[in-house]
């Protein structure tokens, strides 16, 4: 096993550095702090951070091991604890993990602390990287954690990263270092438990290289992506307009360097899109064709090499449109605007083989309603009390018996039927709450 000093080389700790370090009670982090401690002329001053998540019965005995260990070892110690109020019905464990690092950067403030350092060691990087693959594959999160990183104006270390689980357990036995195994470990309801308990003996066992090779992929990884990045950077600063992407200046970059770029483009400009969703908005820049994504309130447009967005239209219930409202459309007005290129604004059709028409209503016409649900047309009228006149003679688009647009109805909200889960294609129809003037 490397010694301390060899394993806290690569971050050039100048002496007299103040340094919070991070113990759960747990064998990794009780032997992060015996090697700081031990470490000759104590050249880093210390203050143990221990965090009470007041998530499990064994919380205080764990506080109490952290208290009177750290005192044996004349290290001053500052607990922290998280109001059993304060938990989360759900994702408890992020919440916790936040809660703590909030905690670890108070303590580092209090004490003018420029580093705090956590025990995350071998096992821990392969776990999370397997992991990531397994839930994402995202080539940046593939770099696992990072040994050392700035995090709110303080050095987050992580030391211990190039040590075994076994190289840790080994050392605090051989030196008889006191320590509390983490019960929720053995609960296998947590995915990465199971990870841990099952997955990952079953690949050691297979290949007993697997943490030096994960070590060596993470390595690699990061390096590669530290080499990339000046070029990717360029390229995604080429294609990047006030409102979205021209993407005419990658097309001829191969398909993986444009899907970096988007992902980049993406991260800058919107929330996330799934990878497929990429691959999809990828496949529509690629062509002069028009699609439109709804991501989340926005609409994510790709029509002629483009990329824009603009936000979605405002959801309202379909009413009778008031008298000053009321469109005046002609038969010929109609149809130019049915076929008018779409602007920014609009209401969202789902794709159909057939074309847009403007006709007086048929028997089977349908509303499309925001909430997904479809609405017979003559039941709407029905329902709002239309005149039987003017509901033969009120103008309609529709695409078969979808209906698009109604003349009496106001435009806000008729074909807001997207899957908010993106991926239905749709094409977008012009229709503005002003409509247009008779002839
Ligand atoms: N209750 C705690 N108080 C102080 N430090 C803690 C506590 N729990 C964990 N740590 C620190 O964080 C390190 C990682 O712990 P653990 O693997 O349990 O974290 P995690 O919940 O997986 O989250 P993450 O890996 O993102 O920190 C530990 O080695 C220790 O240094």
């Amino acid at each position: 096993m490397e010694s301390m000093q060899q394993l806290l080389a690569p971050f050039h700790l100048a002496p007299g550095t103040k340094i919070v370090v991070a113990v759960s009670g747990g064998v990794d982090s009780m032997v992060l702090l015996t090697l700081l401690a031990r470490l000759p002329g104590r050249p880093y001053p210390l203050t143990v951070a221990h965090f009470n998540h007041q998530l499990r019965a064994e919380s205080a005995a764990e506080a109490a091991l952290v208290q009177a260990y750290a005192t044996r070892l004349g290290v001053p110690v500052q607990t922290g604890s998280w109001p059993v109020a304060a938990h989360p019905a759900t994702g408890v464990e992020a919440a916790a993990r936040q809660a703590r690092y909030a905690f670890l950067h108070r303590v580092a403030q209090d004490v003018g602390a420029t580093v705090i350092m956590t025990a995350h060691h071998a096992d821990d990087q392969a776990e999370t990287v397997l992991f990531r693959l397994a839930r994402s594959g995202a080539s940046a999160a593939m770099s696992g954690i990072s040994p050392a990183r700035l995090s709110a104006g303080v050095r987050l270390l992580r030391p211990l990263l190039p040590l075994s689980k076994a190289e840790l357990r080994a050392y605090a036995e051989s030196h008889q270092v006191p320590s509390m195994e983490d019960a929720s470990n053995a609960n296998q309801h947590f995915s990465r438990n199971h990870l841990r308990a099952a997955v990952m003996p079953a690949l050691k066992q297979e290949n007993p290289g697997l943490l030096t090779h994960v070590t060596r992929f993470t390595t690699e990884q990061r390096g590669l992506l530290a080499l990339a990045q000046p070029a990717l950077n360029q390229l995604v600063a080429s294609v990047q307009t006030p409102t979205g992407a021209d993407w005419r200046g990658v097309m001829d970059q191969p398909a993986a360097v444009q899907a970096l770029v988007l992902q980049r483009v993406l991260a800058a400009s919107g929330p996330r899109l799934a990878w497929a969703t990429q691959q999809q908005v990828l496949t529509a820049l690629a062509t002069t064709g028009r699609r439109l994504f709804a991501v989340g309130q926005r609409h994510l447009i790709v029509a002629n090499h483009t990329l824009t967005w603009a936000a979605a239209a405002v959801a309202a219930a379909p009413r009778l449109l008031r008298p000053g409202e009321w469109h005046q459309l002609s038969a010929t007005m109609a149809l130019a605007l049915a076929q008018a290129a779409p602007p920014a604004t609009a209401w969202v059709v789902p794709v159909s083989a057939e074309p847009l028409v403007l006709r007086h209503r048929q028997p089977g016409d349908r509303l499309h309603l925001a909430d997904g649900h479809h609405q017979l047309l003559r039941r709407w009228f029905i329902n709002h009390k239309v005149p039987a006149a003017q509901r033969a003679s009120w103008w309609v688009i529709a695409h078969g018996h979808a209906v698009v647009w109604c003349q009496g109805i106001a435009p806000a909200q008729l074909f807001q039927r997207v899957d908010t889960d993106i991926l239905q294609p749709v094409i977008a129809c012009r229709l503005t709450d002003e409509g247009v003037s008779d002839e």
